[in-house]
């Protein structure tokens, strides 16, 4: 039987870092709010999957015609970003064995090509993947005067990104185990490895930003516009 794409978008989010009068994916980013952008490059990328979009229940700015999508739903937001993503989870009519992919609203700079690397990795892994990069810095181990107290080695240390994907049983699994032992987890792959499993790091583009801080709107800006390939 084949297996369904299910995209999450986690976009409950209040963006308190990024300190402006309106959550951050309803920022301009080129002419078009973040959100936009960000639904448009996995419209890109699989234009079939079946979208999932976690908002805020009092949200006042989401607009419907920014979706591409022809299957999506609308689910409400939680309190932690995890708790967005279970409640997508939970809404959906997915089979045990579909694919779901979670991927940041605050990520409007992934590229299709990276999308699709990792679609094929969580497709073909029993543990998922996640896009990731490995550390390129010096890491150092502060205290609590901001002290550099030693350097951590950086062997084998990567930054998570977005998107995630597993099965949805695995998925659905790991988080409700999270949310059971009152664990709070910043990304899927944290309760996937709770379990026991190892997700796959697919290396990704150094340039897939986490849109947080005000600075990191210009460097979005930025990014997109030095992606002129029409593949990328
Ligand atoms: N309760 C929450 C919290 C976060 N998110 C989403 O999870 C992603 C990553 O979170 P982050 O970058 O931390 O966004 P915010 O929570 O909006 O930012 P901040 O922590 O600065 O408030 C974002 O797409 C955000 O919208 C969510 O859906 N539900
Ligand atoms: C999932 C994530 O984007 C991986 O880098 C990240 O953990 C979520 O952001 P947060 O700032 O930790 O909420």
């Amino acid at each position: 039987m084949s297996r369904a794409l299910w995209l999450v978008v986690p976009a409950a989010g209040q963006g308190r870092r990024m300190g402006a009068d309106k959550p951050k994916q309803y920022l301009m980013l080129d002419e078009q709010p973040i959100l936009a952008r960000t639904l448009a490059r996995l419209y890109q990328a699989f234009p079939h999957a079946t979208l999932v979009l976690c908002l805020d229940a009092d949200d006042r700015w989401f607009q419907p015609d920014w979706v591409p999508f022809a299957h999506w739903q609308r689910v409400p937001g939680g309190t932690e970003r995890m708790d967005s993503v279970l409640n997508a989870l939970h809404a959906m009519q997915a089979r045990d064995n579909d694919i779901v992919m979670v991927h940041d609203v605050a990520r409007p700079c992934i590229t299709p090509g990276d999308l699709r690397a990792l679609y094929q990795a969580a497709s073909t892994h029993a543990g998922g993947a996640l896009l990731a990069m490995p550390v390129a810095d010096t890491m150092k181990r502060a205290n609590a005067e901001q002290l550099s107290t030693h350097t951590e080695p950086r062997d084998g240390l990567w930054h998570a990104l977005t998107p995630q994907g597993f099965s949805y049983v695995l998925l659905r699994q790991a988080l409700e185990s999270a949310r059971h032992q009152k664990r709070v987890v910043t990304d899927e792959a944290s309760a996937v490895e709770a379990l026991g499993h190892q997700p796959r790091l697919v290396s990704g583009r150094r340039d897939n930003l986490k849109v947080t801080h005000p600075d990191d709107l210009a460097l979005a800006a930025a990014i997109l516009a030095a992606q002129t390939d029409p593949l990328i």
